[in-house]
């Protein structure tokens, strides 16, 4: 048996005001001889970014907006702690060498830190599907090249992870993603359409960040994660399926040759996969309600509905298509995700414009598939530009 290390273990956490980074603090709290915190980055949230620098005797609080610099430094005057702001300032104290990396950034916006950490090497704790969405072949690839561990922290592809340590990859008959259909599992096509972001930000069974719930109504989240698992575990769509499962107590199933089915379980409870992460390869004791299944009684299955929820339809496309459809579908969604979140587009508005920018953007010739982290970018922008084109409003703020 692997025992827990004596040695602390260091610790950068980009995203450490959001949802995940707030449980991921949790954990660190819980133990904190176990851990030296390296770095912690948040996108603006000053006052919540110096706390938790404080509270986890950081060595550097680094802000993505580099207006709110002088904020920062005033919050921490007198800590010690080194301050820093803007893109640059964040890949920097992603890169610097620790043994274990969360990747929480919400959005497209943490792929540059996030391959600055693959970049330098360690584990690297993935909770940012759109990493992959938008450069996953790259993003592995540098990730062999480094020797970086890339560890699932998104709760099925971790239930499937270790799930398929009971066998041998060519031994996989299917990969199934559980769903929890979302707010809108029950409604008719007409009433999605119309639906408003109050209605679509109540996730039936987790507390999450805006973006990710928003993609949970519409299941682009569910697309987005084919894709993320395509890329993690080396397989194409004709070995995965998802599954509507309403009450989120199975994560993530294995079906092997011979008939046998391993399936992940867990409370609803982000905390559970991260902590899988965090200990590595050794199992943590948390404070988590553990799962009572008398308690919850029934488990059901259902198919996903692709009519009612196009975006999962759209997103299988891209996948089965390959080269740049992940990178354009990703953009797109992102853009139309702060689109309706903002009042300027429907619901049924979020695959309308996702499926637009996939035309028009192989229309000019631009879904190529992307050789590097870098040329993913470049397409992301390409596709950001055509979705901020083909909206009939304009927004304020793209996520
Ligand atoms: N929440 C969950 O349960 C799950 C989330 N995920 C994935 O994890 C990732 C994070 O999700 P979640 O925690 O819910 O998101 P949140 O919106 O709650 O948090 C996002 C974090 O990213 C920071 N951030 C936002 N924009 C930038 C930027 N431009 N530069 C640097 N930092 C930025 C935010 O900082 P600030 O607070 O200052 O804005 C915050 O710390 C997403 O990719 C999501 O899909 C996957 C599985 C489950
Ligand atoms: C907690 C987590 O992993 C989310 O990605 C979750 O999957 C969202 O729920 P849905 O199953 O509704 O997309
Ligand atoms: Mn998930």
């Amino acid at each position: 048996m692997t025992e827990i290390s004596s040695t602390p273990r260091s610790v950068t956490v980009l995203g450490v005001t959001g949802s995940i980074g707030r449980s991921t603090v949790d954990l660190l709290l819980a133990e904190p001889h176990r851990y030296d915190v390296e770095a912690v980055v948040s996108g603006n949230d000053v006052t919540a970014l110096a706390n938790n620098a404080k509270q986890l005797k950081a060595k550097l609080a680094v802000v993505a907006d580099p207006a709110k610099y002088q904020a920062l430094k005033d919050l921490l005057a007198g800590s010690g702690i080194e301050v820093a702001a803007g893109d640059d300032a964040m890949a920097e104290a992603a890169s610097r060498p620790v043994d274990w990396t969360m990747g929480a950034i919400a959005g497209t916006a943490g792929l540059r830190p996030t391959i600055a950490a693959v970049r330098r090497g360690g584990m690297i704790a993935l909770a940012n599907k759109e990493c992959l969405v938008c450069a996953g072949d790259a993003f592995m690839r540098e990730a062999e090249e480094s020797g970086a561990e890339v560890l699932p922290v998104d709760s099925e592809h971790n239930a499937i992870c270790q799930a398929l340590m009971a066998g041998k990859a060519d031994e996989v008959s299917k990969i199934i993603l559980t769903a929890s259909g979302g707010p809108f599992r029950t409604w008719s096509k007409e009433d999605i359409a119309r639906a408003k972001p109050e209605n679509a930000l109540k996730h039936p069974t987790w507390s999450m960040g805006r973006k990710v719930t928003i993609d949970s109504a519409s299941l682009m989240n569910k697309g987005l994660e084919l894709i993320e698992a395509h890329h993690l575990f080396k397989v194409g769509l004709d070995k995965l399926d998802v599954l509507v499962h309403p009450q989120s107590v199975v994560h993530g199933i294995v079906n092997w040759s011979d008939g046998s089915v391993v399936a992940g379980l867990a409370p609803a409870d982000m905390r559970v996969p991260i902590a899988h992460c965090l200990g590595w390869p050794v199992r943590l004791s948390t404070h988590v309600t553990p799962l009572d299944l008398a308690k919850v009684g029934t488990l059901t299955f259902e198919p996903a509905d692709e009519d009612r929820f196009p975006a999962l339809r759209l997103a299988k496309a891209a996948l089965a298509e390959g080269g740049g459809a992940p990178t354009v579908l990703n953009a797109a969604n992102e853009i139309a995700v702060a689109a309706f979140l903002e009042h300027g587009l429907d619901f049924s508005g979020i695959p309308a414009l996702v499926e637009t920018v996939l035309d028009k953007a192989k229309g000019e010739g631009l879904v190529r598939a992307p050789q590097s982290v870098e040329d993913a970018l470049n397409l992301d922008r390409e596709a950001r530009r055509i979705a901020l084109a083909s909206l009939k409003r304009p927004i304020a703020h793209a996520i």
